[in-house]
């Protein structure tokens, strides 16, 4: 049975279904809006790449940042339920906004086709951004938690289901909505003049928001809706700087020493609370080296993409640009998930091997690693056949009697004049005047050409004759297939990582900080971000093969401390704990009518040991 008034299907409360769609629209809000804001800075907003880099990485950190706030709100505050509400108004008011600044005609008075104010635009989109950094952020811990909640205590293996589905609608709105608003981008809308449709491209993500939202109410009726237990974070920091002091107070070897730093709270804090602070502080503290995954993930999406510039990509029918090879990380983690999860764990499992949530975490971690050494190979692949510069054009042809002009080839159909986005035949018409000709001739992807044309060109004859192509750059060789086991590895890795550390990071909270340990483990995703960001900065390795061997072999450092501390942590019932603890401050009330007048320094003191043994009963599996 669920714990809410939800009906049962299947086993599963049929509330969930509404928390797994309203997930899949956020997802397809966020992802959706986020694959053009850099377009949209620079094409729109005529911010230079650095400016648009900056902001746009800026953001994304925000958006892992202010689950912290989301949590603090939902679980001290207002609940999960009215954060998710409130949260998501706050969101899509956001996304409206970002449409609304991506209006040309709001401002172009002169009707010539490009905003008068800049400024309006600007500080919409800003504004905009913001309150969805504040939206995406604050529910994302809690709609993770309050899709927990709605299972019962003996639905464990149905709970874990639930955080796989909702991984998978993670990844389908993801991949839907990078798919999708870059086309909406691409299309041509405009009251007075026609210019690129990025209040299309952000208006698609805030109808989606706004269905989420709708989507959320609706399953309103059938909630479990836990209430909040008070101003729990504040209870909790000045609890821990209680104890902080008072040990400080008793530092003297004449006072005996307690089990745990945090007992030295037990004068003036109720138990209960310092065991839930306790099982907190214990997963905290094995979040530390987990960023360094997530710094490695996050690279698909930059130094990955620009080893796939370097690549060919075409696929025969399919030509796929650099950046589009990141939609098979969603891809992956749909075909992934499914196999993971009824194929493989029941499996190691059949084979008698206690495959616990943190071995999966360190065997993620360690998959992580061996995509990075993938790409290194690749990368070595990609320098051996480096092209070389075949001629120096200008200095060997000049003099005799040529006109030149240079040509990159970057990919997919495009009429500029310098850069041809094709890997196909192109062709190109020279002209003087009223007086044309066409050229035509096929290009490698990523080569680069010098075409030489006769000053004794004829227009209206065959331009074909007059015009001599030098290949400069030879075309990439090294196909963007071979950064599929790459993709593969750190897809694999993030399911067994990142799902379970999903799951995990539910399971061991405490009931009143569920939203708490949620906004911890998305902390790790901000922070992996900002390492990418100083790393970027500071790098100065010559090799990126090298590079990436770095980055695998620090992954794999970090993973064998994690592992030794996984191996002393013990997997605790936080449900059992706490009813233990209640159990007992109810016997102790019965007691404590029944015998009036006893020491209360004497009570503290057996409470404590009999809190300790509770504590440590419930806390008995290891790694
Ligand atoms: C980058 C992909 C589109 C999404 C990724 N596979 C993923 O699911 N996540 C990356 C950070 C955590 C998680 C998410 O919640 O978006």
């Amino acid at each position: 049975m669920g714990k809410g008034k939800s009906k049962v299907v299947c086993g599963y409360p049929l509330s969930i279904f509404f928390i797994v769609v309203n997930e899949f629209c956020e997802r397809f809000s966020y992802y959706g809006m986020r694959a053009v804001l850099v377009l949209y800075f620079k094409y729109f907003l005529r911010w230079d790449d650095d400016l648009a880099t900056s902001i746009y990485h800026t953001f994304v950190a925000l958006c892992y940042l202010t689950p912290i706030l989301g949590a603090i709100v939902a679980d001290s505050w207002l609940g999960k339920f009215k954060t998710i509400i409130y949260l998501s108004i706050v969101y899509a008011v956001g996304q409206v906004a970002m449409a609304v600044s991506a209006i040309h005609d709001i401002t172009d008075s002169d009707r010539d086709g490009t905003p008068d104010s800049m400024t309006f635009h600007i500080v919409l989109s800003m504004v905009g951004l913001f309150l969805i950094a504040l939206g995406t952020g604050g529910i994302k811990p809690c709609v993770a938690a309050f899709g927990g909640d709605q299972f019962g205590e003996h639905q464990d293996r149905q709970r874990r289901t639930f955080f796989s589905v909702f991984y998978l609608c993670i990844n389908g709105g993801s991949l839907l909505s990078t798919i999708i608003t870059p086309v909406l981008r691409a299309q041509e809308c405009g009251i007075y003049s026609k210019q690129k449709c990025y209040s299309l491209a952000f208006g698609v993500p805030a109808a989606l928001m706004v269905v989420a939202l709708v989507v959320f109410i609706i399953g309103s009726g059938m909630y479990y809706k836990a209430e909040p237990q008070g101003n729990i974070m504040l209870d909790v920091c000045k609890c821990i700087g209680f104890a902080i002091k008072n040990r400080y107070r008793h530092r003297s070897k004449q006072y005996p020493k307690r089990q745990h730093w945090m007992d030295w709270a037990e004068e003036k804090y109720d138990k209960l609370l310092i065991a839930q602070i306790k099982m907190v502080l214990k997963v905290l503290f094995l979040y530390i080296p987990l960023p360094m995954f997530w710094t490695l993930f996050d690279q698909k999406g930059s130094r990955w993409t620009l080893q796939a510039t370097t690549m060919d990509g075409n696929f025969g029918a399919l030509v796929i640009q650099p950046d589009q090879m990141q939609t098979v990380n969603p891809i992956l983690i749909l075909t992934l998930v499914p196999i993971m999860d009824s194929l493989i764990y029941p499996l190691i499992k059949k084979c008698g091997l206690n495959f616990t949530p943190l071995k999966r975490m360190t065997v993620g971690m360690l998959l992580a690693a061996i995509a990075f050494v993938c790409a290194a190979l690749v990368q070595i692949q990609i320098d051996v056949s480096t092209k070389q510069l075949l001629h120096s054009s200008p200095y060997i042809l000049s003099g005799q009697g040529f006109i030149y002009f240079k040509l990159t080839i970057k990919g997919k159909a495009n009429s500029d004049s310098t850069t041809v986005h094709n890997t196909d035949k192109a062709t190109f018409t020279l002209r003087s005047g009223s007086q044309s000709c066409e050229y035509s001739t096929n290009f490698g992807f990523g080569s680069s050409y010098t075409f030489f044309i006769h000053s004794t060109l004829v227009f209206g004859s065959n331009c074909q004759d007059s015009v001599t192509a030098v290949e400069d750059i030879k075309p990439n060789s090294v196909h963007m297939a071979l950064q599929i086991p790459q993709y593969f590895f750190i897809t694999a890795g993030e399911v067994m990582f990142s799902v379970t550390g999903l799951e995990f990071s539910y399971s061991q909270a405490p009931s009143n900080m569920k939203a708490v340990l949620q906004a911890g483990w998305l902390f790790t995703v901000a922070i992996g971000n900002f390492i990418v960001l100083i790393v970027a900065e500071l790098a100065k390795i010559p090799k990126q093969w090298a590079e990436y061997v770095l980055f695998a072999s620090l992954l794999v450092a970090v993973c064998v401390i994690f592992s030794i501390m996984a191996y002393f942590y013990t997997y605790i019932d936080p449900t059992e704990i706490e009813a233990q603890f209640k159990k007992k401050i109810n016997e102790d009330d019965e007691d404590d009518k029944s015998k009036p007048g006893k020491a209360e320094v004497e009570m503290v003191k057996r409470d404590s040991i009999k809190c300790h043994d509770e504590y440590d009963k419930a806390t008995q599996t290891k790694m």
